[in-house]
């Protein structure tokens, strides 16, 4: 307990940047960014994403650029998604076991050009299927645990093409431990696991399934695997079992609406927790500058912050290069 005002002015600390700068709880730095990156065929090509203002569909070369430069900003690591050719796309999602599908071409690519960033690989089907869901779909149920025996597969193949960290973001119950136990099985003890653990069926992906390609593709919602944005306790039982599974680190996904979420894993699990601060975020904020309603590099460092003080040790950002550079100063 402090004393009383007029003792204590806590109005006192905060008259001078160098005073406010003592006294500051949280810091932001390069080295919690995540950057999602957008791979398309093709060669020389930066395609910008409608819904997305600033972000682009790149082919492989570009990606490596990109990667280049997350690296010399300082971004440790880049999550790769692909848009794949609705040609490429099928009821079972095939091309997500192909070892040269857009993903891993790209993280070869990118591991033999820049071998000092981390790759992350998200695993799911709902880039390779026709109708958009992250697993394998019959009668209109999604299945679980045939889901879970093709995405053991789709990992391996990642791992084999380079990737540093898997990313399962499909929802499946125990997909975590069987992922662990494939990736050990064919040699791949080294490769971490962040699992989506706490992901919510939210309208905040739009934009994510126009990069991606998936969006006028998917067929009904994803409510009976991600979870209702209404549930709280439930998110910490996700989050305990991907733990027990052999989690290397955990995600709650969307960001900024769910950083309640953020505090309680971090409070109760003590984990490495991160949280994705998804394309309808990036959207909304991003219109809302555009129109000059807000300071688009004021909103961008303030919401990133409040992950942090939320207890996130890090974030997934479409935001990262803007955000890197501008740490840079
Ligand atoms: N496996 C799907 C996936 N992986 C990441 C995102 C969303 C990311 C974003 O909105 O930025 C989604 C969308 C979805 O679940 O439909
Ligand atoms: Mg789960």
């Amino acid at each position: 307990m402090t004393a009383r005002f007029p003792a204590t002015r806590l109005r006192r600390p905060r008259a001078t940047d160098w005073s406010r700068r003592m006294v500051r709880e949280n810091h932001l730095s390069a080295n919690d960014l995540i950057w999602p990156i957008f791979v398309r065929e093709g060669k020389g090509v930066v395609e910008p994403v409608a819904s997305m203002p600033g972000v682009n569909r790149l082919s492989v070369d570009e990606a490596v650029k990109a990667a280049k430069e997350a690296a010399s900003l300082g971004i440790p690591c880049i999550a790769l998604f692909p848009n794949t050719p609705s040609d490429k796309r099928d009821e079972r999602g095939d091309e997500a076991l192909n070892p040269d599908n857009l993903i891993n071409t790209a993280m070869r690519a990118i591991k033999d050009a820049v071998p000092e960033i981390g790759l992350m690989a998200d695993v799911a089907l709902d880039p390779y299927t026709s109708h958009g869901q992250d697993g394998l779909v019959e009668d209109g149920v999604i299945l679980n645990d045939e889901t879970v025996g093709v995405l053991v597969q789709q990992a391996v193949v990642q791992a084999e093409a380079g990737a540093d960290i898997i990313a399962p973001s499909d929802m499946m119950d125990g997909r975590v431990g069987a992922i662990r136990g494939e990736l050990d099985k064919a040699g791949f003890q080294h490769v971490q696991i962040m699992a989506y653990s706490a992901k919510y069926a939210s309208a905040f992906y739009g934009p994510f399934r126009d990069a991606v390609g998936s969006k006028g593709a998917l067929k009904g919602d994803k409510k009976t695997y991600q979870m209702d944005p209404a549930n709280r306790a439930e998110a910490l039982r996700e989050i305990e079992q991907d733990i027990l599974e052999g989690a290397d680190s955990v995600m709650v996904k969307p960001g900024m609406p769910y950083l309640d979420i953020v505090r309680d894993v971090k409070d109760t699990f003590g984990v490495p927790t991160y949280a994705y601060q998804v394309s309808g975020e990036y959207a909304m904020l991003m219109a809302a500058a555009q129109n000059g309603w807000l300071d688009q590099d004021a909103v961008m460092m303030e919401s990133l912050l409040a992950f942090k003080r939320a207890g996130a040790n890090g974030v997934l950002s479409y935001f990262a290069p803007m955000a890197a550079k501008l740490l840079q100063g």
